[in-house]
């Protein structure tokens, strides 16, 4: 695999930290999740596919000293605490990367490392709201709406972290050397917005929220019911497909005003919801399958692996614990990435073989455990 050889210590955290480490993993890094000790519950990492676990508590002075070995030995840290907190512990980058000069010490935060919140809390929502981009998303006269948390947290967090580690491993076999990643959500979502802040010029965005062409406003992007109560996606943008749409439709364009006319758009809304009404999703499926007029059902969590789009390229995968989840993306055509189908560690599951691997001996190991500052797991006991 594309990563294999490449080691990686995730410290544990929310959402986003652990889908870098789940994607590096996926594409053959050897991702280690430093869990904390003591264990409160079980972890609440559901992203844990291809990790191992190591419970080292990082309060402790000796645990800290473990960590800093660990560093030693480590390409890459993924660090997901505000601004502060490794400072605090004696793991900051200057300790760390002066040990270890071709370590990538990956900063994954909200505000990022400076600037007035950078020591505040915080989630998705607000650093959406800070890029700027959440006031864009939602529908006319309703409140700004974030999509989830899959913009800031897995968008312009884990994913850009996880290109930022890559990008850092590339250089570092021309330099030789590691360096400091600020990956800061707010900033993330904000690149990822790039094409709004370039696309103004074009008209795209004059009119207020939920009126414009792709957030909501125009009929021929949009969602509609149908009549077992499921919906279909619209995206008809080009006049070549919007054609083949309103012929689906049974429509004729003739006697319709034009595409663009945004004064008609709320009307030609209510007449396409009308139509969509009228029929199954599986009947507009029927309709609209293998024409251009870029309609497709909106898929439930349920059908989704079934669907035969999806079947046909094995979007979806089913673990050993028959839990289906979507294959990681890109596929490399030469060195694809080969997901684990086991499941997620348990806290502590593999702290002595880890510590093993990273040269600590055995005596270090009984004398870690008898301070309780690191943990083991029997997996018999949490089944
Ligand atoms: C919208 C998302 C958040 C979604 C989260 C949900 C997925 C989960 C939230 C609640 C979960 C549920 C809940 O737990 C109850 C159930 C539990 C059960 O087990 C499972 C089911 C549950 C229902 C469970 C289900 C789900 O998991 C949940 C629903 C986001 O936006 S995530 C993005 C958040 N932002 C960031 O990551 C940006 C950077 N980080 C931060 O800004 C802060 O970390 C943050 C997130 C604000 C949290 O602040 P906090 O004060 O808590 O932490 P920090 O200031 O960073 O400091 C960390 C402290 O911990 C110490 N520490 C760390 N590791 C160790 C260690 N190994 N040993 C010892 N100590 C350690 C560290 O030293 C810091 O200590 P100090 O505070 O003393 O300095």
């Amino acid at each position: 695999m594309a990563l294999s050889g490449v080691r990686v210590l995730e410290l544990a955290g929310l959402a986003p930290a652990p889908l870098c480490g789940m994607i590096l993993a996926d594409f053959g890094a050897q991702v280690v999740r430093v869990d904390r000790t003591p264990r409160s519950a079980v972890s609440t990492d559901v992203q844990g596919r291809g990790k191992r676990s190591l419970a080292l508590d990082l309060k402790r002075p000796s645990g800290a000293a473990a960590l800093r070995r660990l560093c030693r030995g480590t390409d890459v840290l993924i660090e997901p605490f505000r601004h502060g907190v490794m400072e605090k512990l004696g793991l900051g980058p200057e300790v760390l990367l002066q040990e270890n000069p071709r370590l990538i010490y990956a900063r994954l935060t909200g505000f990022g490392q400076t600037g007035k919140y950078a020591r505040s809390a915080g989630h998705d929502i607000n650093y959406l709201a800070l890029s700027g981009v959440l006031s864009k998303l939602g529908r006319k006269d309703e409140n700004p709406y974030a999509p989830l948390n899959l913009l800031a947290d897995f968008a312009g967090g884990g994913v850009t972290c996880a290109m930022g580690i890559v990008t850092a491993l590339y250089e570092r076999t021309k330099s030789g050397k590691g360096q400091i990643i600020d990956a800061s959500m707010v900033e993330g979502i904000a690149y990822l917005s790039s094409f709004l802040w370039k696309s103004q010029n074009l008209g795209l965005w004059n009119r207020p929220r939920g009126e414009n062409l792709l957030d909501s406003g125009a009929p021929f992007y949009e969602t509609y019911k149908t009549s077992d109560g499921k919906f279909m996606a619209v995206g008809a943008i080009e006049p070549q497909f919007y054609e083949e749409l309103i012929k689906g439709l049974g429509l004729d364009s003739g006697k319709l005003p034009s595409q663009l006319s945004f004064s008609d758009w709320p009307e030609m809304k209510k007449k396409f919801a009308s139509i969509f009404a009228q029929k199954t999703q599986a009947e507009w499926c029927s309709i609209f399958d293998g024409t251009d007029a870029c309609v497709t059902p909106v898929l439930s969590f349920d059908d989704v692996a079934s669907h035969q789009h999806n079947k046909e390229r094995s979007s979806f995968i089913e673990n050993d614990q028959e839990e289906i989840s979507p294959r990681p993306a890109p596929l490399l055509s030469r060195t694809p990435a080969v997901p684990s189908f086991k499941r997620d560690p348990f806290i502590g599951e593999h702290t002595e073989e880890i510590l093993l691997e990273y040269g600590f001996t055995k005596q270090e190991i009984t004398k870690l455990y008898s301070d309780k500052v690191i943990e083991f797991s029997n997996p018999k006991a949490n089944l």
